[in-house]
């Protein structure tokens, strides 16, 4: 290990990237591009070449770099180092590589997908050894990368203040407000980032519910299905979401002539931020059932062979759903009320850790910077931010604009769920977010049953509604 916070070493880069892959390499471009001139390196130096050979009238802001050692000497002291690689055990081999390189005042960023409770580890691991550490948080894929993400920060302040005009000059803009802000120290910004892909599955998994019920209930056409989607997108469900699921509606095979969506298999795909969502929601002790359902939905649809044999046997859902009974309108109607439940249960988590943490974690800021360069970015989020910003501990249900549109919309979600479950369509995060809501407007719940069982085998005790104090037993007679 170097000197501590030695001062400039007259080189040229403000910043430094390891991982010129989908996210990393967009990155380096997009910081290029807004005047940063920007140190790069890859493990698979071939792919650096590649790389240059199309940075275009961009390539004098890079540097380009074949080892460790000319990249960290080609960094401004006190050095800034993004990882984009892979989350897990690549992003330890390539701190440790780095190190014994770097001055203990220099600062290693990872932007990738962490685990939040890695970030937590390394950010502790770097207050003992040195360099100083960051994880933040990036969406947006490709494109975001490119011309602008979400960036949620998390580490130390000052660490912030080092690289946050990078940040925020490379961000996606909101009416020219930046989408990245520094939401707490250590994993928060990872926390957030993990919340976000959370919020994203079930936002997701409600789209293609919604879609099932039009394609397998009403027996439209995915280019029909694709028409609502965009109309949708003119409305209250204004979003990056929609609007993609529109295209995807409507765009054709090039092969075939067939609608895309007739022709890829339907066996999701994921990575494991919504698995962590949904887990942190469990430790943290949390409701969060609508993105629970949508990991569980992915983990089922991989089953194909065990959904082939179950349809063999039970027999495929029958089709013709009574158009009466659901109409696109309220189909629609569910959509806005799953949204907000879903965004209720994301938002109480990030709460929740932010209790367990002692971490700042700005709700209404992290709303604000979801509004644009995300994957759930939507006009919903500048509602949510205010609601927030009135009283960032109430459930989001209960914000005065939020519990109004639920009171609109709530019985239309209701019919579609039952409507669905009549038919044999499955909707399992619309109802999860319909039972959400009935347990969370419910006073009296059934609770009191599963106390009285837990005390009747355990003798665990109860609270009683007539007497203070808990610890309470029943009468229960054994055997
Ligand atoms: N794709 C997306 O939409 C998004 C991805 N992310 C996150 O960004 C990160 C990068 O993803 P993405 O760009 O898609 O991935 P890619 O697979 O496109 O690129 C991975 C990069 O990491 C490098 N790499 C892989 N393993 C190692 C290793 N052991 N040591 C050093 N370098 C390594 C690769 O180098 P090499 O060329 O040598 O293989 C490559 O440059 C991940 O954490 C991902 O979850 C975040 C938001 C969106
Ligand atoms: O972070 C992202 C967007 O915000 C990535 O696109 C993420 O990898 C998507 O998750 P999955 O592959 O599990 O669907």
């Amino acid at each position: 290990m170097k000197g501590m916070f030695m001062s400039s070493n007259g080189a040229a880069a403000e910043i430094g990237l390891i991982g010129l892959g989908t996210m990393g390499g967009n990155l380096a471009l997009n910081i290029a591009e807004h005047g940063f001139q920007i140190a790069v390196f890859n493990r698979t130096t071939e792919k650096t070449d590649q790389f240059m050979a199309k940075a275009g009238e961009l390539a004098p802001k890079l540097v380009p770099t074949k080892t460790l050692e000319d990249f960290v000497a080609s960094i401004k002291t006190p050095r800034a180092v993004i990882l984009m690689v892979p989350a897990g055990e690549a992003v330890d081999a390539q701190i440790e590589a780095l190190r014994p390189l770097l001055d203990a005042g220099d600062l290693i960023i990872d932007a990738g997908n962490a685990n939040y409770h890695d970030t937590n580890r390394r950010a502790a691991e770097a207050a003992e050894k040195g360099p100083r550490f960051m994880g933040i948080g990036v969406s947006g894929g490709e494109e975001g990368a490119r011309f602008g993400p979400s960036i949620m920060g998390g580490g130390a302040k000052d660490a912030w203040d080092q690289v946050g005009h990078i940040l925020e000059a490379i961000s996606a803009k909101h009416e020219e407000t930046p989408c990245a802000a520094f939401l707490g120290e250590a994993g928060a910004g990872h926390l957030v980032k993990t919340v976000h892909n959370g919020i994203e599955y079930a936002d997701m998994q409600m789209i293609a519910e919604v879609y099932g019920v039009m394609r397998d209930g009403f027996g439209m056409s995915a280019s029909e299905i694709g028409d609502v989607f965009e109309k949708w997108n003119g409305g209250i469900l204004q979003s990056y979401l929609i609007e993609i699921s529109g295209k995807v509606a409507k765009t054709a095979d090039p092969d075939t002539g067939k609608p895309m969506l007739d022709i890829i298999l339907d066996k999701a795909g994921q990575k494991g931020t919504g698995r962590w969502t949904a887990i942190e929601a469990l430790m943290l002790g949390t409701p969060a059932s609508a993105i629970e359902a949508a990991v569980a939905v992915r983990n089922m649809s991989a089953r194909y062979e065990e959904r082939k044999e179950g349809e063999a046997e039970f027999g495929a859902a029958p089709s013709g759903m009574d158009r009466e009974a659901v109409t696109i309108d309220a189909l629609e109607a569910a959509l806005v009320a799953g949204k907000i439940i879903c965004y209720a249960q994301g938002f109480g988590l990030i709460l929740e850790a932010a209790k367990q943490y002692g971490w700042a974690m700005p709700l209404p800021e992290i709303a604000k910077i979801w509004r644009n360069g995300c994957i759930i970015r939507s006009s919903m989020l500048n509602d949510m931010s205010s609601a927030l910003s009135d009283d960032a501990e109430r459930n989001l249900m209960l914000a005065p604009f939020f519990s109004a549109k639920l009171k609109e919309t709530e019985a239309m979600l209701r019919q579609v769920v039952a409507q669905s479950a009549l038919h044999g369509l499955p909707v399992p995060a619309l109802s999860a977010a319909l039972s959400y809501f009935d347990i969370m407007r419910t006073g009296r719940s059934t609770a009191n049953m599963l106390q009285g069982q837990r005390d009747f085998f355990g003798a665990h005790g109860f609270e009683r509604t007539d007497k203070d104090g808990g610890g309470y037993h029943g009468p229960w007679a054994m055997g």
